[in-house]
């Protein structure tokens, strides 16, 4: 392919993304947020570029760093962090879910008597993060085979957190994999923790907190506690691609 078609079919998949984006219940994200900590999107992202993606993974020179999870205690497993500037895909969706994430976030945070307020756009947020020396990208490919499993965890990189994530799944369960749920817990105040395993197919997005939210109680409002994780895969091979919108020190 010539490099002016390139280009042209590169803005044609920014622009498709964006409109896709747009046409989600985002109404229903917000409320699915509130309730339960997390949102499912459905088809997100295309079977094909799913593939696309999840392809990229042996593909080094796009990565800053690669993460064998076993050596750390961090499950089984591996991951990468993608290098600026990350694959068009990447930072289409990056920018065009966090102004639909930004007022939630900001509602979290008055509601928990945090004084931190999210910028309405993503480039002024990651301003903020590389002003104070946050400046190394965070979206992330992971990969998983038989046995693999990542332990629960916060995704929080400094000072700086936006307060949602997303998380992508790129194989599709019983056919690519079996296992490999992904998990959610919630740790409540002087309560036992509550878990949600969230259903996946390939190309669906889940969005959920990253460290805390609030919850309405009888009362008045606390705070939880989340962390997530996959499960063992039982069999085949899983990818999936996390986008988290603060970057890291
Ligand atoms: O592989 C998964 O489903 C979890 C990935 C993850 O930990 C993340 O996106 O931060
Ligand atoms: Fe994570």
């Amino acid at each position: 392919m010539n490099r002016m078609a390139k280009e042209a079919r590169e803005t044609q998949s920014l622009s498709y993304i964006t409109d896709r984006v747009k046409g989600f219940d985002w109404g229903q994200v917000s409320d699915d947020l509130d309730t339960q900590g997390c949102a499912v999107i459905k088809k997100l992202v295309t079977p094909e570029e799913c593939d696309t993606l999840a392809g990229l993974y042996p593909k080094d020179e796009i990565f800053r760093s690669r993460v064998v999870m076993e050596r750390h205690g961090f499950g089984r497993g591996e991951y990468k962090y993608f290098s600026y500037p990350l694959p068009v895909v990447i930072s289409e969706l990056r920018t065009s879910i966090y102004p639909r994430l930004a007022p939630i976030a900001n509602r979290w945070n008055e509601a928990m008597g945090v004084p931190v307020r999210y910028p309405e756009i993503h480039v002024d947020f990651i301003k903020r993060c590389h002003d104070a020396g946050q400046l190394r990208p965070t979206p992330l490919l992971l990969q998983y085979g038989p046995g693999d499993y990542n332990c629960l965890h916060q995704d929080l990189y400094g000072e700086h957190v936006f307060p949602i994530q997303l998380t992508i799944l790129l194989s599709e369960p019983a056919r690519n994999f079996t296992g490999g749920e992904f998990v959610l817990t919630e740790q409540r105040p002087r309560m036992q923790s509550r878990v949600e395993v969230v259903p996946l197919r390939q190309g669906d997005g889940v969005l959920f907190a990253v460290h805390h939210r609030p919850v309405q109680g009888t009362r008045g409002v606390y705070r939880v506690n989340l962390r997530h994780g996959v499960s063992r895969l039982r069999s085949g091979h899983r990818h999936t691609l996390g986008i988290i919108f603060h970057d890291a020190n």
